[in-house]
C-alpha cells in the first residue's frame, strides 16, 4: 500500500554571517533584535542616538558574542547625513548588508516633526539606502528590508496622532515598494512589524511630552503589554521565510503573531496581494 506522503520543504532565511544594519538599537526592541541576530551568527552594525547607552551594549554583546561580529556607531537617522554615513560604514564594516531593520523611534506628540522625521523619514531613507545598495540587478546580493511601525500603523489612535501618522506612512510607503514590478530583477523583500505595547524606554511616562500620564498609565494597566521576546520572533517570522514580501505582521496579546496582509513572491515575477485579514 503507498502511504500518502505530503513532504513541504520550507527553506527558511540562513541568518548566519549575514550582514545587518539596524536603527535604534542602544535598548529596548532593537537591542532584542541584535541580540537575537548575534545568536543565531549575524553580523550586526547597529546606530544609535543614545551615544553612552550605545557603547555599553556594544561592550556587553562584544563580550559575549565576539569583537568582530557587533558594531555601533553613534548617528541621529533623523539627519540624511549622520544616517547615510552611518549605513556606508555599516557596508565597509561587514562587507555586506543583507537585511536592514529600521527601528529607531520616538513618540512625543508636542514635537510631531521630530516624530515624523524619525519615525518615517528615518524608515523611509533607510529603506531606499537599504535597496540601492541589496538590488541584485546593480550587483547586491538582495535581501530583507523589515520596517517597525506599531498596531498605532493600522488603527486611529486619538492619544498620539502624530505617532500614529508616521506609523501609518510606515505601512503606505513599505507596501507600496513591495509591488513594485521590478521585485524580481531586485531581489529585496518589504516587510512591516506592528506590534502592540511592550515595556521599553518608550513606555517611560516621563518621556511622553505634556500627555495626560494618568490616563494612559490606566489605559496602559488595562491593557497588558507584550513581551519583547514575543515581539523579537515576530521579526524573525518576517524575516526568515524567503518567498514573504509585502508582509504586515500584528503582534498582540489578544490574537499573537498573525499577518494582516502578504504578498507571497513567485517564482516567476510577483504574484497577487494575500488578503489574510481585514480590518
Ligand atoms: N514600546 C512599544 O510599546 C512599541 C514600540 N514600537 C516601535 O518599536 C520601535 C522601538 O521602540 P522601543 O524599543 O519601544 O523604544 P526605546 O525607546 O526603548 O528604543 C528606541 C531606541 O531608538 C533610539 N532612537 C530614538 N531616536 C533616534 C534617532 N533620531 N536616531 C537614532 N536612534 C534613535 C533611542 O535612543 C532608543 O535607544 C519604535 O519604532 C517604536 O515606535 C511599536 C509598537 C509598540
Ligand atoms: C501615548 C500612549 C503611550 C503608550 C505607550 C508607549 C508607547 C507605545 C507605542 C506603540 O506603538 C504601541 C501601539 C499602539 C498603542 C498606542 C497608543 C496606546 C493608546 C491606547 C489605545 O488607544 O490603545
Amino acid at each position: 500500500m503507498l502511504e500518502d506522503i505530503n513532504t513541504v520543504i520550507v527553506i527558511v532565511m540562513d541568518t548566519r554571517d549575514k550582514g545587518v544594519f539596524l536603527t535604534g538599537g542602544a535598548q529596548g526592541l532593537g537591542r532584542g533584535i541584535v541580540v537575537k541576530l548575534l545568536s543565531l551568527g549575524a553580523k550586526v552594525f547597529f546606530v544609535d542616538v543614545d551615544v553612552e547607552r550605545g557603547k555599553a551594549t556594544q561592550v556587553e554583546l562584544q563580550t559575549q558574542y565576539g569583537a568582530d561580529v557587533v558594531f555601533f556607531q553613534p548617528a541621529d537617522v533623523s539627519d540624511g547625513e549622520q544616517h547615510k554615513a552611518a549605513f556606508d560604514a555599516a557596508v565597509s564594516t561587514l562587507g555586506a548588508v543583507e537585511i536592514c531593520v529600521n527601528n529607531a523611534g520616538i513618540m512625543a506628540e508636542d514635537k510631531w516633526e521630530k516624530v515624523l522625521a524619525v519615525n518615517a523619514g528615518s524608515h523611509i531613507r533607510g529603506s531606499l539606502l537599504a535597496l540601492e545598495h541589496m538590488r541584485r540587478d546593480r550587483g547586491g546580493r538582495g535581501g530583507v528590508i523589515i520596517n517597525v511601525a506599531s498596531l498605532a500603523a493600522l488603527y486611529p489612535k486619538s492619544i498620539c496622532p502624530s505617532y500614529t501618522a508616521s506609523k501609518h506612512a510606515v505601512i503606505g510607503f513599505t507596501t507600496s515598494w513591495a509591488m513594485n514590478p521590478d521585485h524580481k530583477d531586485h531581489g529585496v523583500r518589504w516587510c512591516c512589524l506592528c506590534p502592540a505595547t511592550f515595556q521599553s524606554g518608550m513606555v517611560d511616562l516621563k518621556r511622553l511630552g505634556d500627555l495626560d500620564t494618568d490616563t494612559i498609565a490606566e489605559i496602559l494597566q488595562k491593557q497588558g503589554f507584550v513581551e519583547i521576546s514575543q515581539v523579537v520572533e515576530g521579526v524573525m517570522k518576517l524575516m526568515r521565510d524567503p518567498d514573504n514580501n509585502g508582509a504586515i505582521l500584528e503582534v498582540s496579546l489578544e490574537k499573537g503573531a498573525r499577518y494582516r496582509r502578504r504578498q507571497v513572491v513567485d517564482r516567476d515575477g510577483v504574484s497577487d496581494l494575500v488578503v489574510v485579514d481585514t480590518y
